[in-house]
């Protein structure tokens, strides 16, 4: 038996559809939706990634802004952007594209945007209120995993979930959402020992460490929700997930591809908060 497989861009195209109808009702109000994008450097990966964001905005009615800067420019000229930004009545929504060069202090940038526009859900004001429950902007990764699980109508609560990695922006988020949907959450992270032994557990098993291949089809429980968060490239150069998909779908019961599963729902969750910003104003 072969897992079923949970459609990013399917969902996303769903999804999609009523934020571009929010966005229209906003526009007609005199209040279209906007979202600058800052990216400094010029890495490949990160080109692409930005490009696709404004093209989603393009796509569904908001308004974008897309400014790029050499890898030399300095934190305070960062900082100064993102304060012009913070009182641009026309951008709902900030997002600075991670990670960011070594010479500039990515937790002092997140900080100085302004938390009604932090719709990466990543200032610390905005980490606070998830943690206590009263979400202003949930982070887009780990949205998006939760919508993907409503999708096929999982039942979060009671189960066992683990997450394997303890990043700021997938990790750490995801377990509090799924502890809030009232999961058991187990967190695992580089020093785990015996990874197998909590994976097995996994009702629900999210994998966002960028290793490929960390997870293999004898560490995944029968009929589990796996959901792979992960952005390799495998020797062929081909884009791959932090799962060992052709085995673990013979074992899963659900499982995310990679690509085309959780990247496009990040996308989309980043246009839901956009749009939920400009609702707010
Ligand atoms: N402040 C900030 N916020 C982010 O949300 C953020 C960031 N920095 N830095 C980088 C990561 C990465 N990320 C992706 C989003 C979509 C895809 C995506 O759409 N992936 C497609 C494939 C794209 C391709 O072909 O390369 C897919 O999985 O089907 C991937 C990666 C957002 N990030």
């Amino acid at each position: 038996m072969s897992a079923q497989l949970i459609d990013g861009n399917l969902l996303s195209q769903q999804l999609r559809a009523d934020v571009a109808k929010r966005a229209a009702a906003l526009t007609a109000q005199g209040k279209q939706p906007g979202l600058a994008v800052i990216l400094v450097g010029d890495s490949p990966a990160s080109q692409v990634y930005v490009r696709n964001k404004v093209k989603a905005c393009q796509d569904n009615g908001l308004h974008s802004v897309l400014e790029k800067y050499e890898a030399t420019m300095t934190e305070a000229e960062l900082l100064a952007r993102i304060d012009a930004l913070n009182q641009d009545p026309k951008i709902n929504g900030i997002l600075v594209q991670l990670p960011l060069p070594a010479h500039i202090d990515s937790h002092k940038v997140i900080e100085a945007i302004a938390p009604e526009k932090d719709v990466d859900g990543f200032h610390v004001s905005n980490a606070g209120l998830l943690m206590t429950g009263q979400p202003l902007f949930r982070p887009c990764t780990p949205y998006g995993v939760m919508k993907m699980l409503e999708s096929i109508d999982y039942p979060v609560r009671g189960a066992n979930a683990v997450v394997v990695g303890a990043s700021n922006i997938v990790g750490k988020p995801q377990a509090m959402l799924l502890l809030q949907a009232g999961a058991t959450v187990t967190i695992c992270n580089s020093k785990t020992r015996d990874l197998g032994h909590h994976t097995r557990q996994a009702d629900i098993l999210v994998v966002a460490t960028g290793k490929r291949n960390i997870v293999t089809a004898d560490m995944v429980k029968p009929g589990a929700v796996v959901i792979d968060v992960g952005m390799n490239r495998d020797d062929n150069g081909k884009l791959c997930g932090d799962v060992d998909f052709a085995n673990a779908r013979e074992v899963a019961g659900w499982i995310t591809p990679v690509p085309g599963g959780v990247g496009p729902m990040t996308i989309t969750m980043l246009l839901v908060n956009t749009i939920e910003a400009a609702e707010r104003t």
